[in-house]
C-alpha cells in the first residue's frame, strides 16, 4: 500500500506524534498515509490521550476508538465538504489518486498531455477526491498538462447549479522554491488546488541522496511549507519520503514542524516493494488514516502502489470490518477507467489482477461453474454491475477443459439448443476431447461441434481412423477405416495429390458409390493454431440419386452437402465427406427400398 502520511494522514503509517496534533500554533492537518489520513475524531482522540506517543499507544487507542465508532449510527453516505484541513465525516475516507503523477513514473508510462486530460476527466467522473496531475517543475509539458488538468477538471463545468464533483487538483515538488513555484503556477487555476511537497526523511536518504544533516531537511521542509502557503496556495501536504525507514521520532518531529508551518495534510509513505500494498493502506485506513494514495491498475515506480480498485472495493465490501468506513468513488466506473489507464500508460494488467484483471468475473472449472448457475454469490463477491463492467454472459461462463455439464448444457441453451440427454451425452463426450487440446472453447467451436456430433444425416458410414502423410518428398497417403451399416469395420489405402484427396479417395474404395466431389470448403472458426476447421463438401452420384424436378418433372443429379469439424484438417474433411456421403445413402437405400446390399461390402478389407 502506500501509506499517505501527509497532515491530513493519510495511509502510510503511522499517526503523528501527540504532540503534533496537540499543535497549539498551526491549523490541525488531515493525516494521510500514502494513503489515508486520520480523521479528525480519530486523530484527535489518540493523539489528545496518548502520552508517549510511540506507535503501540496510538494504535491501540485508535482501535478503541473505532470499536466505539461501529457502535454509532451510521452517517449517510454523502461526501462531506471539502475543506483542506478536516474531514467532518471520521467514517468518510478521501481517495488522492495519483496515476497521473506516480503512475506516470511506471517505466514507459508516460502520457501525452492529450492522454492526460483525458484520465482526469474519468477520474473527476469516477470521483476520486484529489487528482494528482503531475509533477510541473518536471518538464514544460507536464506544467501545461497539469494547467489544463486544473482548469479543465479543476472547476465546475459551465451550467453547474453546484451539483458537479469538482476534485483537488495538486501538483507534486520537491523541497525548492523553483519547484513550488512550478506547481503553483499549474495548480493555482483550479477552484481547489494543492501543493504537495515532500522530501526524504530516512537516514539513507538524507546521508546519501540528498546530503544534508536531519536538522537541515527540517529546516528546509518547514521553510517550503511556509513558501508554499505564502504564494496563497491554502491546502499543502507534506511527505516524508521514505517514512517507512525513517526514525520515528525524527519522523514525528519533521511532521510537527510542518504542521507549525502551515502543512494541512501529512502523507506518510511507505515506499513498499513487497507487494503488501493494499493490505498497508487498508491497515493506515483501520488505524485512522482519512486520505489514501492509489492509482488505477495500482501503476506506479517499480512495484507500483496501492490500487484505487481493489482498495476502494474492500471498503465497499468490507467497510463494516473497517469501522463503517467509505468513499465518494462511483465504482460503477472502475472498469473503465481501468481500461483507459491501460490504454493510455501502454501497461496491461495481468489477467489475475483483482477487481479488473479478465479473469476477475470469469469461471473456467465445473465446480465453481455449478455454482455459479445455481447462486452466483457462491463465487463473486461483487457484482460485475457494481464496478461496470457488461460481460458476454451473465455467470462469466468460460468454457474449457475443466467444464462440467453443467455449464456445457447451460452453454447450450444459451446458444438456443435443446437436445436429448443422450445425444448430450455424446456431445459432451466430443466436447471434452476438444476441450483437452484447446485453450479455450468458444461459442464458435460448441457450433461447430454441434453440427459435427449432433446433426448429422443417419450414420450409415462412421469414421473408426484416419492417419494421412503429406509432403513434398512425394504423393500423398492416406488409410481410412470405417464402421459399415454392418457394424463390421474396412479399412483401404489409397494415394492422393494432397492428404485429404488420398483420404477422400479411400473412403471412395470402401463405399464404392460413384461420387463426384463438387465443392471443398474449409474454414477456421476459432483464432489460434489450435482453432476447429469446419468443412463443407457437396457431392452428386449417380443415375440412382436422380431427382425430377418437381415444376418442370426434368430429371436433375441430386446434390448432397455434408459438413464436418475437428482440429485436424484431414479429420474434419473426413467427416464432411462420410456427412455427405451418408445422406446420399440413405437417399439411394430409400429410392432403391428393397435392396439389402450394403455399399462397398464387397470390395474392401475387413478389417480384423
Ligand atoms: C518518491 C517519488 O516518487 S519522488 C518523485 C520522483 N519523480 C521524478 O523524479 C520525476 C520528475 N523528475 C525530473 O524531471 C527531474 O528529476 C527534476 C526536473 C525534478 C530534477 O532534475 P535535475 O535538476 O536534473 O536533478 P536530478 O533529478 O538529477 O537530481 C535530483 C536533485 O534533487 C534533490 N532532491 C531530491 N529530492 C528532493 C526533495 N524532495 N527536495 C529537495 N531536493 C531534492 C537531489 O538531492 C538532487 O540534488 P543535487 O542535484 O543537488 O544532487
Ligand atoms: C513523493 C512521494 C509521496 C512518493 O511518491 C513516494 O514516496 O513513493
Ligand atoms: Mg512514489
Amino acid at each position: 500500500m502506500a501509506f499517505n502520511a501527509k497532515p491530513y494522514c493519510s495511509t502510510t503509517a503511522k499517526p503523528p506524534t501527540p504532540a503534533a496534533h496537540r499543535s497549539p500554533s498551526g491549523p490541525s492537518p488531515c493525516i494521510s498515509v500514502r494513503a489515508a489520513a486520520v480523521s479528525p475524531r480519530a486523530r484527535h482522540s489518540a493523539y489528545g490521550l496518548s502520552a508517549a506517543g510511540n506507535a503501540s499507544s496510538s494504535t491501540v487507542r485508535l482501535r478503541a476508538l473505532a470499536q466505539r465508532t461501529r457502535a454509532q449510527p451510521q452517517p449517510p453516505r454523502r461526501r462531506p465538504e471539502y475543506v483542506p484541513n478536516r474531514i467532518d465525516d471520521p467514517n468518510y475516507v478521501r481517495i488522492f489518486d495519483t496515476t497521473l503523477r506516480d503512475g506516470e513514473q511506471s517505466p514507459g508510462a508516460t502520457m501525452t498531455s492529450a492522454e492526460k486530460l483525458v484520465v482526469a476527466r474519468q477520474l473527476a467522473r469516477l470521483g476520486v477526491d484529489v487528482i494528482e496531475a503531475g509533477f510541473p517543475a518536471s518538464s514544460p509539458d507536464d506544467l501545461d498538462a497539469v494547467r489544463s488538468i486544473a482548469i479543465e477538471v479543476g472547476n465546475p463545468p459551465p451550467g453547474d447549479d453546484g451539483g458537479a464533483h469538482v476534485p483537488v487538483i495538486c501538483g507534486l515538488s520537491r523541497c525548492n522554491r523553483r519547484d513550488i513555484d512550478a506547481a503553483w503556477e499549474a495548480v493555482r487555476h483550479a477552484r481547489r488546488p494543492r501543493i504537495h511537497t515532500f522530501i526524504a526523511t530516512s537516514e539513507i536518504h538524507m546521508q546519501h541522496k540528498l546530503r544534508k544533516t536531519p536538522d537541515q531537511v527540517v529546516a528546509v521542509a518547514r521553510e517550503m511549507v511556509a513558501y508554499a502557503r505564502s504564494l496563497g496556495c491554502a491546502d499543502v501536504e507534506f511527505s516524508p519520503e521514505d517514512a517507512g525507514r525513517s526514525n520515528r521520532e525524527f519522523l514525528y518531529h519533521i511532521l510537527e514542524e510542518v504542521i507549525k508551518a502551515g502543512a494541512t495534510t501529512l502523507n506518510i509513505p511507505d515506499t513498499n516493494d513487497l507487494g503488501l500494498a493494499t493490505a498497508n493502506t487498508l491497515a493506515g485506513a483501520h488505524a485512522g488514516a482519512r486520505q489514501l494514495e492509489v492509482t488505477i491498475n495500482g501503476i506506479g515506480e517499480r512495484a507500483g502502489n496501492a490500487s484505487l480498485e481493489e482498495v476502494v472495493m474492500a471498503i465497499k465490501c468490507r467497510g463494516e470490518l473497517l469501522d463503517g468506513l467509505y468513499t465518494g468513488i462511483n465504482s460503477q466506473h472502475i472498469t473503465l477507467t481501468s481500461k483507459m489507464v491501460q490504454e493510455h500508460s501502454g501497461l496491461h494488467v495481468q489477467p489475475h489482477k483483482a477487481i479488473v484483471g479478465a479473469n476477475a468475473f470469469a469461471h473456467e472449472s465445473g465446480i465453481h461453474q455449478d455454482g455459479m448457475l445455481k447462486y452466483k454469490g457462491t463465487y463473486e463477491i461483487i457484482s460485475p454491475d457494481d464496478i461496470g463492467l457488461a460481460r458476454a454472459n451473465e455467470f462469466g461462463i468460460v468454457l474449457g477443459k475443466l467444464s462440467g455439464r453443467h455449464a456445457v448444457r447451460s452453454k447450450l441453451v444459451e446458444l438456443g439448443y435443446e437436445i436429448s440427454d443422450k445425444e448430450f451425452e455424446d456431445f459432451f463426450k466430443r466436447y471434452k476431447e476438444v476441450a483437452e487440446k484447446k485453450k479455450r472453447v468458444t461459442d464458435e467451436d460448441i457450433e461447430a461441434l454441434l453440427s459435427d456430433e449432433i446433426f448429422q444425416p443417419k450414420v450409415i458410414w462412421s469414421l473408426a481412423d484416419v492417419q494421412a502423410t503429406c509432403g513434398t518428398l512425394g504423393l500423398s497417403t492416406a488409410t481410412v477405416k470405417l464402421i459399415g451399416p454392418d457394424g463390421e469395420e474396412r479399412i483401404a489405402c489409397s494415394v492422393g495429390t494432397g492428404p485429404v484427396d488420398a483420404a477422400y479417395k479411400a473412403v471412395d474404395q470402401i463405399i464404392q458409390i460413384p461420387t463426384v466431389l463438387r465443392e471443398y470448403g474449409m474454414t477456421s472458426v476459432t483464432e489460434g493454431i489450435d482453432a476447429i476447421a469446419t468443412t463443407r463438401v457437396v457431392v452428386t452420384g449417380d443415375v440412382a440419386n436422380n431427382s425430377k424436378h418437381a415444376l418442370t418433372g426434368h430429371s436433375f443429379n441430386r446434390s448432397f452437402s455434408g459438413s464436418g469439424a475437428a482440429m485436424d484438417i484431414v479429420v474434419s474433411s473426413v467427416r464432411a465427406y462420410l456427412s455427405a456421403l451418408n445422406k446420399m445413402c440413405s437417399f439411394a437405400g430409400a429410392a432403391r427400398a428393397s435392396s439389402t446390399e450394403v455399399p462397398g461390402s464387397a470390395s474392401v478389407q475387413r478389417a480384423e
